[in-house]
């Protein structure tokens, strides 16, 4: 509480309350009145220094998506500082390996000191544990698997424990140097306790993929799918439009090339494909913890229809947030990024009916995918979809293997 929230790096408000809520945390903040929020504003937590605490950074909006009511919710994108977090445990464990060293030079002498060979031997190997534990530990935050890490942390802490004890017996003189050690264990109690959470929620959260018609967004995505299963992850592979029996249905309707409706009739079948997905697969999948790919999501209506077929942004904004059902938003976005024509190439010889509008609306839903990337770069995850595919799949593995080993 108290913590500050900022916009552009200024100080803008600050947080009334804090509670969690399920996986999620709900910030109540107070701010500076002079400042006006859009309806899609956001806010990061941002563990400026793990330490010393967080602040909130606040990100206003578009001033097409209208002003945000008074006291009415913004979305947060929490996780998006998980690698500062991984950094801060490193860091701090090159400084636990580093006092392990002092103090296993300060204990240079200790055969002066010590006379009971047993004891020597023990405290030498306890301080070599020491450094092999640090080591471990600088592993297993760069691969974020949460029980060896907790198993370590409590090796550490044992072995602080015999330190202690040695040190006492033998020589009080090294007690600050302890006491270091100590500060240095709670410290990484208190990264524990805050990744906790968050590794629930990631390994939890949406993946989602998108990109226009031939990026490679399908192939990635089963690709992905496969990688998951084979670390076995519980995952779940879904497209957009469709995904479930009733979806689908809408699925051949609204591609069919027969028919031609008016773009807010086509809006409103892909949000009604979208609302019945999520209600009856997506929803009751990830409240039980598990983790799903969706290959396509709300950024495709925003690209294709509204930046594609001039549909009013902030409506769509509305109905995709209506037919969220209460379920949060995509944690990644990985967006396949292509030329239209190296695009078009790889489309198949029967086109569906958005495929067939030809390139100069393939060229407008590409630059709103790009100007989405812009205004999401924590949550969209832009890839040179010209790459090869192993290398376009290895950087999405990249982004996530660490959450999947949880
Ligand atoms: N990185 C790539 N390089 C070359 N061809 C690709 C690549 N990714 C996918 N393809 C091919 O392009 C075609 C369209 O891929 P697909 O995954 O169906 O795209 P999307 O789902 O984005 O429309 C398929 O024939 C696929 O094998
Ligand atoms: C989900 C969604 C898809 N679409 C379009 C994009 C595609 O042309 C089509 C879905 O077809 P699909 O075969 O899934 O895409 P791709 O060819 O990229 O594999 O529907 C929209 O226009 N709006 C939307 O909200």
């Amino acid at each position: 509480m108290g913590d500050p929230i900022t916009y552009r790096g200024m100080v803008i408000g600050n947080v009334e309350s804090l509670n969690f809520e399920n996986e999620s945390v709900k910030v109540e903040m107070s701010i500076n009145s002079e400042l006006t929020l859009f309806r899609d504003a956001s806010a990061e937590i941002i563990m400026s220094n793990l330490m010393s605490g967080k602040k909130i950074n606040v990100f206003i909006g578009r001033k097409e998506a209208g002003v945000l009511p008074e006291f009415a919710a913004i979305y947060g994108k929490e996780t998006s500082d998980l690698p500062d977090f991984v950094n801060s445990a490193s860091n701090m464990l090159d400084s636990l390996e580093l006092l392990s060293r002092t103090v296993n030079l300060s204990f240079g002498k200790i055969n002066t000191i010590i006379s009971d060979e047993n004891l020597i031997r023990n405290f030498k190997k306890t301080m070599s544990n020491i450094r092999e534990i640090s080591d471990d530990i600088k592993l297993t935050t760069k691969n974020l698997d949460k029980i060896e890490f907790e198993r370590l942390l409590t090796n550490m802490i044992d072995i602080s424990e015999d330190i202690k004890f040695l040190v006492k017996k033998y020589d009080p003189r090294i007690d600050t140097t302890v006491k270091k050690v100590d500060a240095l264990m709670s410290q990484v109690n208190q990264i524990l306790s805050i990744l906790n959470p968050m590794l629930l929620k990631l390994s939890t959260d949406k993946k989602t993929l998108a990109g226009i018609d031939g990026s490679g967004k399908s192939t990635q995505a089963k690709l992905l799918y496969g990688c998951c299963c084979n670390l076995g992850v519980t995952c779940k592979l879904v497209r957009e439009p469709g995904g479930n029996p009733f979806s689908e249905k809408i699925r051949k309707l609204v591609l069919d090339a027969k028919h031609s409706p008016n773009e807010l009739t086509e809006t409103l079948l892909f949000l009604a494909s979208r609302s019945e997905l999520i209600e009856k697969e997506i929803k009751p999948f990830i409240n039980q913890n598990k983790m799903i790919i969706i290959d396509r999501f709300l950024d495709s209506t925003v690209a294709y229809q509204g930046y594609g077929r001039d549909v009013n942004i902030e409506l769509i904004h509305n109905l995709n947030m209506k037919v969220l059902h209460g379920i949060s938003l995509p944690y990644k976005t990985f967006y396949l990024d292509i030329d239209v024509q190296t695009g078009i190439k790889r489309q198949p010889k029967v086109k569906d009916r958005l495929e067939s509008l030809g390139s100069s609306f393939l060229g407008k839903v590409r630059n709103g995918y790009l100007e989405l990337a812009q205004q999401y770069p924590q949550r969209i995850v832009s890839i040179d979809a010209t790459q090869s595919i192993n290398e376009i799949h290895s950087i999405i593995v990249e982004h996530i293997i660490p959450q999947l080993r949880n």
